[in-house]
């Protein structure tokens, strides 16, 4: 029997119920073959590696460690780059050391990484000198190219998909585990531009204090494992159900289904309908599942997420992502963050400071203002804080790349740069230095917490 037809075996499966935000595929057959041939796949991630990312995340949710996740808000088939993964992973890392010594706690790292290459829009069509065309909907579904051969969705590009994330991957883990995340390697991810920005200046001096603390602790004869290598785990948005159902398999030791696209998936704000697809899809597999909760989110439907997500109430299966927009942050996550707790769920909460805070810049770019991505964490703390609950961590769109997206930052970036390297294929990232300038504040906010 395949996954799907087990799947259906169920009887109430996702295919029989509304899924938002699918790409509309002109050939169904050439879609069926596509899904045949990736049903036949290596898995890409195993289910012991999410079960450990669901114990780290239980950690998060009791309040013993924080979140680190992010990565690019599209992935593309064409960054697929030693280059670009490296400078990626390097300000994961970054921020990760940052987080873990200036904050004092352990930080579980997340990338939107390996799999992040389909996105949800607000319109289904885009139009420009009076043509309209479909909207890009990542590189899984169709071209960036605004030409109507590179807009209609192509369901090959699913199996690119699954191509790209698997090499992303194995450099991912190379990276990770091959000397590269050492952390005697702490002065080298700080190279190139980030070196002379004003975060990166800070980032070397605690750079010499984590080089001091590991010398103290090698002349005592302490030199732990942990310090070679670095535990990294992958996530991306559960959004094209058809292929995160034909990566979907069988744990030969539990007999429970694994998504096995990557460690962690997440339901966006946009598709996370309670009657909905997604929300059943995620019901059926073990893998954590985060869900994205916006700021009309009523504390009904979040405890009907628990209810349907996470039944047992285990610690590190669900993850609230709170996206609420700086100016709403502090009205409305309050109720839901009570609610939920008072309910006896053990979720972890996080907060995306990205997604609520977008607005285009009379250029026409779109654009956050770092200010806002700041003043929400800060709201999301106060919350916490007043409410006794624990700020588990941050999801953030960011590359490692010197572009021009977001505005502000130690390293001002202002709205007339914007042009200069605006290169997402879809919302605006923080830049190498904005997401350092990000994680020191961060961290000061956890201390002071
Ligand atoms: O990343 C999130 C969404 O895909 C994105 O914000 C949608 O952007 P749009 O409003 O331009 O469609
Ligand atoms: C689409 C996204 O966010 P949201 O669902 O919160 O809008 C995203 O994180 O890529």
């Amino acid at each position: 029997m395949t996954v799907n037809a087990e799947i259906h075996a169920g009887g109430h499966t996702w295919r029989d119920l509304p899924a938002a935000q699918q790409p509309d595929w002109p050939d169904h057959e050439a879609l069926r073959d596509v899904i045949a041939e990736l049903e036949s796949y290596p898995p890409l991630v195993f289910a012991g590696e999410c079960d450990q990312l669901r114990e780290r995340l239980g950690a998060v949710a009791r309040g013993e460690a924080f979140l680190l996740q992010g990565g690019d808000c599209a992935e593309a088939f064409d960054a697929v780059s030693a280059e670009h993964i490296r400078n990626k992973l390097k300000t994961l890392l970054q921020m990760g050391a940052v987080l873990t010594y200036a904050g004092s706690v352990p930080v579980v790292k997340v990338g939107r990484i390996a799999g992040q290459y389909s996105k949800p829009r607000s319109k289904s069509t885009e139009t420009r000198d009076g043509v309209t065309l479909p909207t890009y909907r990542g590189d899984s579904v169709n071209g960036f190219e605004f030409t109507e051969a590179a807009r209609i969705p192509d369901p090959q590009r699913l199996k690119r998909m699954y191509h790209a994330s698997a090499a992303t991957l194995n450099l991912v883990r190379a990276f990770t585990t091959g000397g590269y995340a050492d952390l005697r390697q702490v002065h080298a991810w700080n190279q190139d531009f980030v070196k002379s920005s004003p975060s990166g200046q800070r980032y070397e001096a605690l750079a010499r204090e984590i080089d001091r603390a590991m010398n103290f602790m090698k002349a005592c004869g302490v030199e732990p494992e942990e310090f070679r290598t670095v535990e990294f785990f992958s996530s991306h948005e559960a959004l094209i159900l058809d292929y995160e159902s034909a990566l979907t398999r069988t744990d030969s030791r539990t007999g429970n289904l694994y998504d096995v696209s990557g460690h962690m998936v997440w339901i966006g704000e946009r598709t996370r309908q309670l009657d909905g697809a997604h929300l059943e899809f995620a019901s059926r597999i073990r893998n954590p599942i985060g869900v994205k909760l916006g700021p009309t989110t009523t504390p009904q439907e979040a405890l009907t997420l628990v209810e349907r997500l996470d039944p047992d109430r285990e610690p590190g299966r669900l993850t609230f992502i709170t996206r609420m927009g700086a100016d709403k942050v502090r009205d409305k996550l309050p109720e839901l963050v009570e609610k939920v707790t008072a309910s006896g769920a053990k979720v972890a909460w996080i907060t995306d400071p990205m997604h609520g805070n977008t607005f285009e810049a009379a250029s026409g770019h779109k654009t956050r203002r770092f200010d806002d991505v700041l003043d929400e964490v800060k709201g999301f703390f106060e919350v916490h804080k007043s409410l006794g609950t624990h700020p588990g961590g941050i999801h953030v769109e960011l590359t490692g790349d010197d572009v021009t997206e977001c505005v502000g930052g130690g390293d001002e970036i202002f709205v007339d740069d914007l042009h200069q390297r605006y290169e997402t294929a879809c919302d605006p990232r923080l830049n190498r230095s904005q997401s350092l300038d990000l994680a020191f504040l961060v961290a000061e906010m956890y201390r002071d917490q």
